[in-house]
């Protein structure tokens, strides 16, 4: 690799706090955003496009990000959707078969701003001690006052609605016109792979846009609903959550995933709430109540149902806990085909340990 000076950058935090880099090959700019760290030592590329992460400047805790290239197969949702990138080693090389260009092409075709040389241990250290908060990278290193500026006028996430973001415009049809089954999903931030999942369990599904009603999703004439994964606060969802509310009344098989999940609570009057820090990994324990079974999932949120309230609601079942810090995982409602995770099944990146409950709801829907 040749020797490239590169251009000094800042991550100030929203409390005053700085930390120095250095800017990603050429590109120079400014990223606002909520800054959030995940544990994974792979799944990169997925991350970046998972529409889960609109709006965070994403802190990469493995010491060298980059080096097993891009892949443009390996992307969630058609483009970039975190805010910028933080990481301690950029790798400009790479090495793998199945690899079709460097991370810093990725990057620059993509228009996406990073910083590395970042001390991200310290980083993670502070945000983990600190909690969630709002941040900004720069190469404007000269205007440290301007740049707290402008970063006190980025709302704060709690409360944010982000879907309307990152949702279809128009509705679209994924898998094999002659499945079995008929599937009708929210798009609040889909992922790829949850379409890939549910389609290779013989189902044709339409894709709906954040606002649609339930009357457009019952025009498909579906066997089963589902409520996608999503970035920002579940609250201010409320088409989602009257979606949610009609296909409950009429005992519909439903099934919800992270932003999804959280809908399906707050639709059944169990109130979200927003992390210290969020999960965002792909080793994240888990403990099925009803099997007594562990898992090892892939996780991204940084808000949660409340489990007290949800442990107290006479329709309610918690299926499912993170052994971390025994937050809610999963809820199922009694007497009815309606479940939901916090965490990510579909995987994409991170183990495959959950895939049973694409099949549970699957099996729901043959009910
Ligand atoms: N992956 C997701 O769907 C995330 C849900 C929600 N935006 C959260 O941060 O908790």
């Amino acid at each position: 690799m040749k020797y490239q000076k590169k251009q000094d950058a800042v991550v100030i935090l929203a409390d005053g706090t700085i930390f120095y880099g250095k800017a990603v090959g050429n590109k120079q700019g400014t990223a606002f955003g909520e800054v959030c760290f995940n544990t994974g030592m792979t799944g990169y590329q997925e991350i970046f496009t998972d529409p889960s992460y609109f709006g965070q400047l994403m802190v990469a805790t493995n010491a060298h990000i980059g080096n097993y290239g891009t892949n443009e197969d390996e992307v969630e949702s058609d483009s970039i959707k975190i805010a910028g990138l933080i990481v301690k080693n950029f790798s400009y090389d790479y090495s793998r078969d199945a690899a079709d260009s460097s991370l810093e092409e990725f990057l620059n075709k993509n228009n996406l701003f990073a910083v590395s040389d970042v001390d991200t241990r310290a980083l993670v250290s502070y945000i983990r001690e600190h909690g969630a908060m709002n941040a900004v990278i720069s190469t404007e290193v000269n205007d440290i006052e301007g740049l707290k500026k402008q970063l006190a006028e980025v709302p704060s996430m709690e409360g944010l609605e982000l879907a309307s973001k990152v949702s279809t415009k128009e509705p679209y049809y994924f898998g094999n016109k002659n499945a079995t089954y008929k599937v009708a999903a929210l798009d609040i931030g889909i992922k790829k792979n949850i379409l890939r999942n549910i389609a290779s369990r013989d189902c044709y599904i339409k894709v709906f846009p954040y606002n649609s009603t339930f009357e457009d999703l019952e025009a498909f004439n579906p066997d089963g609903y589902f409520l996608s994964n999503g970035p920002g606060d579940p609250e201010p969802l409320v088409e989602a959550q009257t979606v949610a509310r009609e296909v409950i009344k009429r005992n519909l098989p439903l099934f919800g995933i992270c932003l999804g999940h959280q809908v399906i609570a707050i639709a059944n009057g169990v109130s979200t709430y927003k992390m210290y820090n969020g999960h965002r990994g792909i080793n994240h324990p888990v403990k099925n109540l009803i099997t007594g079974k562990g898992e090892i999932t892939s996780q991204n949120h940084g808000f949660a149902v409340n489990r007290d309230e949800a442990e107290a609601h006479p329709d309610l079942e918690v299926t499912h806990v993170h052994l971390n810090d025994n937050t809610l995982a999963g809820l199922a409602m009694k007497n009815k085909n309606v479940f939901s995770v916090q965490y990510h099944p579909e995987a994409s990146p991170g183990p495959h340990d959950s895939s049973y409950l694409f099949d549970q709801f699957i099996e729901n829907i043959k009910k």
